[in-house]
């Protein structure tokens, strides 16, 4: 073998040698490794099999117990008392934390045993509740005889926090009660009266739930509900959940709690319902419902505590489930750890302590309340720019408010006669004109039902104080139903006048034309019409047009700040006749008195069980999550609201005037009449024949100028109209000409009628100007007297003829060679107004108005006055049309050629004799 073949073999060997190193390398230390795996697989099992046996005895099994010299068992037993050793060091003070923390969260009668507090009224005004409350005692050992310093408190989040849910075992309702009781009373003493509410509802209907609140049931404090009607419950509660999340959220806060927070001050009670059930399950629409309320619950400060109710609520819930009567597992402890319930209290201590928070809440609440609670301290503080908002009444001492505003623009008002609807207006009228003044709230109030509801208002004789709010207050027009057509025709023109306003400072709402024009009058308008029914009481035009009006008030008003309050005693019936529905959901705010019907919707029942002075509250189109049943004040018994317009008076009237009252059932007198007062002397005077039916006092005239046509013919054989309309025609004129200038000639064929005509020519004469009473048989001869001086002498001459169709037969008579003193008649008529002479007659009847006017047409007659007539008669008077008019007492229908397009009704003025 050559050098370099050994040199080759030595390096082979070399490298064998490395490669046996590297792998007796390898191999000693996958054994190793898998000794060290099998070392700790056996510690592991060996750890698990004491630990399931249990440490202490796992020391005494043969099996298990430490073998000296055994590595694992020494490795475990080593491990494990380490472990217990820190643990025991961990826990030592484990029940003393505990005891601190629930001594933190439960403060007071929350978690201090009833020594302590029970019997004593809560102070705690309710601006946080306890986290949480006691309910027993546990001890870490398990052991019910552990030691004290084992032992620690048990309680359970309630309000705000959680509903609870018990779960009984057979034999313990007792315990149950006695538990529900405990925590019901540690929540009612730990707040002033009223912070909470309890509200009991027992399924099972076998004995009275919670006896001892006996004191308590009686007050606002605890509600035992009707078993049967968990539905009114739960809607009771659905419509609370809504109100105060619109509320909250509203303000921008996601629940009571924090509302509460951020106003730094309760707001609302809490409501705690207790729901006592059988064990079985609920109806499936009440378990939806249930689950419904509980789902929100929490956030508007209602807890629930359902004992045997089995359902899975929504929203945090802790359990509680009796093992036996002083025994129970609890959520918060975990089904490890029995809990120790507290004993009952003492029962009559609890209805001693009921008694005495039933006494001191009844005391704050004050009594029953009235209406001067309604009103604020300070009156007119608020303003109208986004809403008008008042209290009407109260629920238990607590306000409930009505909101007019873009929500809920209009209000529908329903009860049966006598249930307090007037009675609540006043209390509605009264609460906002207390708050508002009248440069933010304007009134127009308007009463269809006999009687003088709203006269009060208005300065009267033996009050001279008026309601500074109020611009127009309308009694007693059941008959005029033109009058409730003017008032929607007036806020139809302001809804134009405040959209043009609108669109001219480019803004859509009544907020930001305020805004954007702070310098304007632009109050709220509340539209109150009680009986509104009238108003489509026939199948007419007024029906049809006040449909249309107030349908277009309605949806546009909101906007705008015009708002209508419709009241009637049966709505049944009128939806159906308009066929329209709009109005009525357009009035989402619904008043319903005891005992309306048709005012909240059909399934809602509240009215029905409404209490006497009550009134349900709905501001969701009367759907049955919107009740809110509130006692209305009284209101309306004498000198109750006048107190509070006397203070408004003095307070506004120097700046706002009286409204204008229009009663139906009184005749306006002349003089008194702004139509009359504003007559001066002038080139065309207008001879005033009645007032208008109108929202401001306005009156028909008939202007007379130089011109053909410018007579006026009364119609009808009602006496005491027709004389009315001429004497107040005569009269205004008399005020229009300077002395001599006017002459007026009366003759009167109607014997009853001649002590007013005689007294009227007397008034005329001592005003100075020229009258003269032509006794009936001489009328002929003055006529052709008239007839012959028309001249343009400058005086005017008013023939006044009180009952001309009497006279015709002896005016048709004859005489050869002369003109008969009928066709004198007709020349007058046809040829003297253009020469000032002007006849202002009244014909008994139709027919006898067209024989004096012959073939010539009734051109001649300008203007007209219709009593009791038939509106058919009339058509050839007033242009042609087809007249509709269904004659009344006290009013007359008027038509004027050169101003009217169709005849409108109106009412003559009072004859002098009869103003008072
Ligand atoms: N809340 C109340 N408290 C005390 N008395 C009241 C209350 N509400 C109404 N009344 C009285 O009951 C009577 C009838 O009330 P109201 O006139 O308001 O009823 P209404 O529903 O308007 O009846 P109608 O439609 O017949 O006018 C009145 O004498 C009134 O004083």
């Amino acid at each position: 073998m050559g050098k370099k073949a050994r040199q080759q073999r030595g390096r082979v060997l070399a490298a064998l040698d490395e490669l046996r190193t590297r792998i007796g390398l390898a191999m000693g230390a996958a054994r190793n490794a898998r000794a060290e795996a099998e070392f700790e697989l056996a510690t592991l099992e060996l750890e698990r099999a004491i630990v399931t046996e249990g440490y202490d005895r796992a020391l005494l099994d043969p099996s298990l117990a430490p073998r000296p010299g055994d590595p694992v068992s020494t490795a475990v037993w080593r491990r494990l008392e380490q472990v217990r050793a820190a643990f025991g060091q961990e826990w030592a003070d484990g029940p003393a934390r505990l005891r601190s923390l629930v001594a933190a969260s439960a403060p007071g009668p929350a978690g201090e045993p009833p020594g302590r507090w029970l019997g004593r009224v809560g102070t705690d005004k309710g601006l946080t509740a306890p986290a949480l409350w006691r309910i027993g005692s546990c001890s870490a050992s398990g052991t019910k005889d552990g030691s004290d310093d084992d032992a620690f408190d048990v309680a359970v989040p309630l309000l705000d926090e959680s509903h609870l849910s018990i779960t009984s075992a057979p034999g313990t309702r007792h315990a149950v009660d006695a538990l529900v009781e405990s925590l019901l009373m540690r929540v009612l003493s730990t707040f002033e009266p009223g912070a909470v509410r309890v509200h009991l509802w027992d399924i099972g209907q076998l004995t009275a739930v919670l006896p001892n609140f006996y004191a308590l049931s009686r007050t606002s404090a605890v509600t035992v509900h009707d078993p049967t009607r968990l539905v009114d419950l739960l809607d009771e509660f659905s419509g609370h959940i809504r109100r105060i999340h619109a509320d909250a959220l509203q303000g921008g806060h996601p629940s009571l709690r924090a509302m509460r927070e951020a106003a730094g001050k309760r707001i609302e009670p809490w409501r705690i319902a207790v729901l006592y059930g059988s064990g079985e399950e609920l109806e499936p629409e009440q378990r939806r419902d249930l689950k419904r309320v509980a789902s929100g619950a929490l956030d508007a400060g209602i807890s629930l505590i359902l004992v045997d109710v089995p359902t899975v609520l929504g929203g945090s819930v802790e359990t509680i489930s009796l093992r036996d009567e002083r025994t129970a597992y609890c959520g918060m402890t975990g089904p490890d750890l029995v809990v120790d319930l507290d004993p009952p209290l003492p029962g009559a201590q609890v209805s001693a302590a009921a008694g005495a928070i039933a006494k001191a809440l009844v005391a704050k609440q004050g009594g029953p309340r009235g209406f001067t609670d309604l009103v604020p301290p300070e009156l007119g503080k608020e303003r109208s720019t986004e809403e008008l908002r008042t209290p009407v009444g109260f629920d238990e001492g607590d306000p409930v408010e009505v909101v007019i505003g873009d929500a809920t623009p209009h209000a529908l008002i329903g009860g049966p006669s006598g249930s307090g609807k007037t009675n609540f207006l006043y209390a509605l009228l009264g609460g906002l004109a207390a708050r508002y003044s009248p440069d933010e709230l304007a009134l127009y109030l308007l009463d269809f039902k006999e009687g003088v509801s709203f006269a009060g208002l208005a300065p009267g004789r033996k009050d001279e104080s008026w309601l500074p709010h109020a611009r127009l207050i309308g009694v007693n027009v059941n008959t005029d139903r033109e009058f409730g057509l003017a008032l929607l025709r007036f806020l139809a023109d302001e809804l134009r006048r405040r959209s043009a306003a609108a669109k001219e400072h480019e803004v859509t709402t009544l907020a930001e034309l305020r805004a954007a024009d702070p310098g304007g009058s632009w109050p709220r308008i509340v539209a109150v019409i009680d009986e509104f029914q009238y108003l489509f009481a026939g199948r007419d035009s007024v029906t049809a047009l006040a449909t249309s009006l107030l349908e277009d008030i309605a949806r546009r008003g909101r906007s705008q700040g015009i708002h209508l309050v419709l009241a009637s005693q049966d709505v049944a019936g009128i939806e159906a006749f308009w066929g329209k529905p709009a109005v009525f959901e357009q009035c989402t705010l619904r008043i319903a008195m005891p005992k309306a019907r048709r005012v909240l919707t059909e399934t809602n029942q509240a009215a029905v069980t409404a209490p006497r002075w009550h009134a349900v509250i709905n501001h969701d189109s009367g759907v049955s999550h919107g009740n809110r049943v509130a006692h209305i004040p009284d209101a309306s018994s004498p000198g109750v609201f006048a107190r509070l317009q006397r203070s408004l008076w003095e307070r506004y009237a120097s700046g706002h005037g009286s409204p204008r009252l229009f009663d139906g059932a009184v005749a306006p007198v002349l003089i008194e009449s702004a139509a009359y007062v504003e007559l001066a002397e002038g080139v065309r005077p207008r001879a005033l024949v009645g007032q208008a039916i109108a929202v401001s006092d306005m009156a028909f005239g008939v202007e007379l100028p130089r011109a053909p046509g410018r007579n006026l013919a009364v119609l009808g054989a009602a006496q005491r109209p027709a004389m009315s309309i001429l004497d107040s025609a005569a009269r205004s004129l008399a005020q229009q000409f300077r002395q001599g200038e006017v002459e007026f000639v009366a003759c009167c064929l109607v014997d009853s009628c001649a002590p007013t005509v005689a007294r009227l020519t007397d008034q005329l004469q001592r005003d100075g100007h020229k009258a003269e009473l032509v006794p009936g048989d001489e009328l002929g001869e003055r006529l052709a007297a008239v007839h012959a001086e028309l001249n343009d002498d400058g005086t005017s001459r008013v023939l006044l003829l009180y009952g001309v169709d009497a006279a015709l037969p002896t005016l048709e008579r004859k005489e050869p060679g002369k003109q008969s003193g009928l066709d004198v008649l007709r020349a007058i008529l046809k040829q003297g107004p253009a020469h000032g002479v002007h006849v202002f007659g009244w014909w008994r009847a139709v027919a006898r108005l067209k024989d004096t006017l012959g073939f010539g047409g009734t051109e001649d007659i300008g203007a007209l006055a219709a009593l009791d007539v038939q509106g058919s008669d009339l058509g050839p008077f007033c242009a042609g049309q087809v007249v509709h008019w269904s004659p009344r007492p006290g009013r007359a229908l008027f038509f004027d050629r050169t101003t009217h397009s169709a005849p409108e009704v109106m009412i003559p003025y009072a004859l002098p004799e009869e103003e008072s």
